[in-house]
């Protein structure tokens, strides 16, 4: 577990998406979306059950303020991961309203997910390839500090970020 905490990693999904996640402590995360139909979206401070489930393989799950359920696997040493995400219908339906720094938009996160329709619920499930992985030490508030731009994750994996 040790080694895994403090982690940033970025992985890119089977259907083309890439995000980057940094697990900042034992129960919170930071995250970029870098593509994807919510590409530009970011978050700090999501608070999430983090488990590992045998040596070397973690989970890592939460529920978000937009009603999106993830769960997500990590096999850091095989540069894979698995991610279970579960969308509320009103998501699929208006992803582009959660494109956004979402610590500054939680109340209109609350109300969409009020005003909109749950149900039915959209699974996504994927495997994804880690392309990058470094330690950056525990509750490191520089790590996921910006918004995501185009030519950010190559700035991060040429050392200029
Ligand atoms: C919906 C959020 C979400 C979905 C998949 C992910 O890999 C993720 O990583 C931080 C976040």
């Amino acid at each position: 577990m040790q080694d895994f905490l403090g982690m940033q990693l970025i992985y890119t999904y089977d259907n083309g998406w890439e995000y980057e996640i940094y697990i900042k402590n034992e129960d919170t995360i930071d995250y970029r979306i870098h593509s994807g139909i919510v590409g530009g979206r970011w978050v700090r401070n999501q608070k999430v059950n983090l488990v590992e489930l045998t040596p070397g393989i973690f989970k890592v799950a939460w529920t978000e303020p937009t009603g999106t359920d993830v769960s997500l696997d990590f096999m850091p040493n095989k540069n894979k991961t698995h991610g279970e995400i579960f969308f509320p219908k009103w998501v699929d339906e208006h992803p582009k309203l959660t494109v956004c720094y979402q610590n500054d938009f939680i109340d209109k996160m609350h109300k969409a997910r009020n005003q909109y329709p749950t149900y039915p619920k959209t699974v996504v499930s994927e495997f994804s390839t880690i392309t990058f992985q470094q330690h950056r030490g525990i509750n490191n508030e520089n790590v996921i500090a910006q918004a995501p731009y185009q030519g950010m994750v190559n700035d991060i994996k040429t050392g200029k970020l």
